[in-house]
């Protein structure tokens, strides 16, 4: 991950060039003197030779990259212009660095419409880190505790457009199956109103959405508002299922149908009659296991293996998957023909960084809730800390929302979540304990295969911890080949 700063060049950067006393460094050269970032945009409607002296001054005081954007205002309290001005830069750079970035604005230099450009942006549509500087304090932080987009959203979202008043109207007016799904963005809005409806048609449903957005989640939801609530929902992992075991633990088997089969087994379609069968990752599914499922949904009966008798089957299928399934079927990895009868209805699930004003929500919802995991009275949590979660990109979305409120509050004593709980949970990297690791003395007899092992077992825990328990998943965080892989080594490491 990059570290930006982002910043408008003010006048007293360009006086600094000069060096006298009564001007110093500047705010942007005082907030680059060792602080470790990768790029500095700067933006500025200066002449361009005034600013392309400040640069070079500027460039013999920091190895760090500098760039540069012009803006052309025709006033510097011009909040539109400096407004698409400042978009521009930053969304260039996060575009240049594939949104791999923590950003920070510096909100110094520069006139007060600017400073109030970065704090609406930071709190909005490009969260990011504040900073100001001045002589006397030096570079200093700047907590500003409230969350805009969670004070603002409601009211725009109550001015719900004409698609999703249409949506609302063809439906129930209640739907509390699907309170467990906490949200207040327009898009998630609209996303439950379209589940309502799949929910209530019946429809084969597709969702798609990354890892840790609520898949899951939504499917069940969606399964309890539909005709068979009461019925069983059966969930299963398609990226867990070995090729070779495809048919047995989709269809079933008779007993003494191959060896290993000591008994009559239920498959996963009959466990689901009358219900819903949840296929989560269906785009790890083999294309071999492919034709099998696609042949069962369209004769609608499945076969146990080794036995002849056909069993009727009445499934309403979900599946889920974090791949774009359009993708697979144009690159051949996915059948089309299967992928139009499991995609009549297709919901996606935007991820965490592109809903403003749920990761909020989602906090104060998730604070509560890990109090009740942990019998323990509320925590709260410090405006600076819920800065930080704000502006956090989420990578592993929803779920790695609630693992770090989980491990922060583990680590937290006191009654209030502060900052620095949060980045010990948002980076459980045991940097100490690496250390520790490569420092420790051989000179007393020394045990290299142990040590191996402890890191293996550390790695391996986090891969599970990050994948939700996923194996498929964890051996692809870890970068193992396959699951079986992975649970060899787990079973090698007394983790299985
Ligand atoms: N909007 C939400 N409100 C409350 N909890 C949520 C929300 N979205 C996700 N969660 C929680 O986050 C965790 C991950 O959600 P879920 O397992 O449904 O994600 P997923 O998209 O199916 O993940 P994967 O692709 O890894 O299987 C769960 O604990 C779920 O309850």
């Amino acid at each position: 991950m990059k570290r930006i700063l982002v910043s408008w060049i003010g006048r007293s950067d360009l006086l600094a060039v000069e060096e006298s006393d009564s001007i110093g460094l500047g705010p942007i050269a005082q907030a680059v003197d060792g602080t470790g970032y990768d790029d500095i945009v700067l933006i500025s409607d200066y002449p361009e030779q005034e600013v392309t002296c400040y640069l070079g001054w500027l460039a013999t005081r920091t190895p760090t990259k500098i760039t540069r954007h012009v803006a052309r205002l025709t006033s510097p309290t011009n909040f539109t212009e400096i407004y698409e001005a400042a978009i521009a830069a930053v969304s260039e750079t996060q575009k240049r660095y594939n949104n791999d970035t923590l950003i920070t604005y510096h909100l110094s230099p520069g006139t007060p419409a600017m400073a109030a450009v970065w704090i609406l942006l930071a709190k909005t549509l490009y969260p990011a880190t504040l900073i100001q500087s001045s002589r006397e304090y030096g570079v200093q932080v700047a907590d500003i505790p409230f969350d805009i987009s969670a004070e603002f959203i409601p009211r725009i979202a109550r001015q719900i457009d004409e698609r999703l008043e249409k949506l609302l109207a063809a439906l129930p007016p209640e739907a509390t199956e699907f309170d467990s799904i906490i949200h207040r963005n327009p898009v998630m809005q609209r996303l439950i109103a379209k589940a309502r409806l799949a929910a209530i048609r019946s429809v084969p449903v597709l969702i798609e959405g990354e890892s840790g957005t609520g898949k899951e989640l939504l499917a069940r939801a969606i399964h309890r508002a539909g005709i068979r609530a009461e019925k069983p929902f059966v969930a299963v992992n398609c990226g867990a299922i070995p090729s070779e075991l495809v048919e047995s633990e989709f269809f079933g088997h008779k007993k003494g149908a191959f060896t290993g089969a000591a008994s009559d087994r239920k498959g996963y379609f009959e466990s689901a009659n009358s219900g819903t069968l949840f296929l989560d990752e269906i785009g790890e599914l083999p294309l071999s296991a492919q034709v099998k499922i696609l042949r069962v949904l369209q004769e609608g009966e499945v076969t146990r293996v080794g036995d002849a008798r056909p069993i009727k089957l009445d499934v309403r299928i979900v599946a889920a998957t974090n791949r774009s399934m359009m993708q697979e079927v144009a690159a051949g990895r996915f059948r089309a023909d299967l992928f139009y009868r499991l995609a009549v209805a297709v919901l996606f699930i935007p991820p965490l960084r592109e809903r403003q004003g749920d990761i909020g929500l989602l906090i104060d919802h998730f604070l509560e809730q890990a109090v009740i995991e942990n019998c323990e009275t509320r925590k709260k949590i410090s405006a600076s800390a819920r800065n930080l979660l704000l502006c956090h990109p989420w990578p592993g979305n929803v779920r790695e929302l609630l693992n770090t409120l989980r491990r922060a509050t583990v680590w937290t004593t006191g009654d209030t979540i502060q900052a620095d709980d949060i980045r010990e949970a948002l980076f459980p990297v045991a940097l100490q304990r690496a250390e520790h690791i490569l420092g420790r003395s051989i000179a007393e007899g020394f045990n290299i295969q142990g040590v191996i092992a402890e890191i293996a077992r550390h790695y391996l825990q986090r891969g599970m911890d990050e994948g939700g328990g996923n194996k498929s998943k964890a051996a692809k965080i870890l970068g193992l080949p396959n699951y079986q892989t992975l649970s060899n080594w787990l079973k090698k490491y007394g983790l299985e």
